[in-house]
């Protein structure tokens, strides 16, 4: 199956589960700053979500300084927002649990 668009409804509820989590202006992407105790903290995050981008296929745009990771998720091969960005977002929690 090809991997289809969320629809408007669709975005609405998955963001209604996803509270640290905002749209980015004038793009279908979400966004989330993580902030950790340490640079040492954000990398071990960001090396468990490398690790689950790479094994799903689906890779986030991301900004870090020192202790502090900035998120952003979007679909590009459908050029908005789809299902594996809900599950990226929710793992993202997951492991964060901030
Ligand atoms: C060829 C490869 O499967 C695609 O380019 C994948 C890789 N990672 C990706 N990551 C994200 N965020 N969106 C995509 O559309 C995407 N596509």
């Amino acid at each position: 199956m090809t991997l289809q668009k969320l629809t408007a409804q669709e975005q609405t509820d998955a963001l209604a589960k996803l509270s640290a989590w905002s749209l980015v202006d004038g793009r279908e992407a979400i966004k989330r700053t993580l902030q950790f105790k340490d640079f040492n903290e954000a990398f071990g995050f960001m090396t468990r979500v490398a690790l689950y981008a790479d094994k799903h296929d689906h890779h986030p745009e991301w900004f870090n300084v020192y202790n502090r990771v900035e998120v952003t998720l979007a679909t590009h091969d459908v050029q908005g927002l789809s299902i594996r960005d809900v599950k990226l977002a929710q793992f993202i929690d997951e492991i964060s649990k901030q």
